[in-house]
């Protein structure tokens, strides 16, 4: 079974990527978050910055693009070309109101015959991979089984599904049922994403599902980075390699990021998922929430470093 690392924009650039591969076991692959796609687009630069192969310590990367017109994502692919990418995969998750006001996202799951067109160009045109990453409607679980007939119609280098609909955002829980629909019904391989936040969680998806190809983790990755070892039979993450890990990511912000409060901010957002690995954390969390300035935020890490991890 591969283990994926999912993509979460803000949270897993480069630098949470390389870090993860300094100090923890890797995944077989790391999707990149997504790039959006528009007329005439450049890449900006922190998008480059960011799927530059230079920059990536890491195995396997997948970059990913947010788009709706098949010209945009064509000439966006023929970028990532150049940077020597064979594979892209295509959101079609994105709950995001703005995104999905464009038909992007999760919003290309409202217009089927759309969906359809910009399949067969990226998959027939553009000389590329492509997998999809998708959510199994907008309103309602059973629009997925149209959805699926669509995506039945290509030859996809694999189908991610997070068994939400749109109007769940993270809300609820996975729909385990439409998930094994298609089980049944993928003519492509599948990758299960979706609350799999322990090594525990992960046993029953594949023991549910066992001839999946791979299952994708999120935020379970991002509370606990040493999560793909621990499922491949590792021992339980330690104190020092989260220091450690703190400390690289710490480290390589402060060098690419303008001034001490965007340090903060990226710092913050990575121990809110962390935080919760600690014996009786909430105490620390507030201390590091509260922080406003880098020696209050590191006396409340040196703090959490104190308390023993949750088994
Ligand atoms: C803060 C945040 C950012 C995300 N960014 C992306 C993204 O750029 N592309 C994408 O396909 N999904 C994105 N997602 C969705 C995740 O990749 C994943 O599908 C979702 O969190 C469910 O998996 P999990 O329960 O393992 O976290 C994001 C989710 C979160 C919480």
């Amino acid at each position: 079974m591969k283990l994926y690392l999912a993509p979460l924009e803000g949270i897993t650039g480069y630098i949470y990527r390389n870090a993860l591969a300094a100090v923890f076991e890797q995944p077989d692959k790391f999707f990149a978050p997504f790039i959006g796609t528009s007329q005439n687009k450049k890449f900006s630069n922190k998008e480059v910055r960011d799927i530059n192969p230079q920059n990536n310590k890491i195995n396997v990367l997948i970059p990913q693009l947010m788009t709706k017109q098949t010209d945009q994502a064509l000439s966006a692919m023929s970028k990532l070309k150049d940077y020597g990418y064979t594979e892209v995969n295509i959101n079609a998750g994105c709950p995001s109101g703005t995104v999905v006001s464009k038909g992007r996202g999760s919003g290309l799951l409202k217009n089927l015959e759309d969906l359809d067109i910009l399949l067969d160009k990226m998959v027939n045109e553009s000389g590329m991979e492509i997998s999809v990453k998708t959510r199994i409607g907008m309103y309602e679980p059973e629009e997925f089984y149209e959805i699926l007939e669509i995506y039945n119609k290509y030859n996809l280098k694999e189908l991610i599904i997070h068994p939400r609909v749109r109007e769940d955002f993270y809300n609820n829980t996975p729909n385990l049922e439409v998930f094994e629909y298609a089980y049944e019904n993928s003519k492509n391989k599948l990758c299960y994403n979706g609350d799999v936040n322990s090594v525990d969680d992960y046993n029953k998806i594949i023991k549910r599902f066992p001839n999946i190809d791979s299952v994708m983790i999120g935020r379970g990755a991002i509370t606990n980075p040493n999560i793909f070892s621990e499922i491949r039979g590792g021992e339980r993450v330690t104190k020092e390699k989260l220091y450690r890990f703190n400390e690289i990511i710490y480290n390589d912000y402060k060098e690419v990021m303008s001034g001490d409060r965007n340090l903060l901010f990226k710092m913050k957002e990575a121990w809110r998922y962390m935080s919760p690995l600690f014996e009786n954390y909430e105490k620390n969390w507030k201390r590091i929430k509260k922080a406003n300035d880098l020696i209050h935020f590191n006396n409340a890490i040196e703090e959490m470093f104190k308390c023993d991890i949750i088994n």
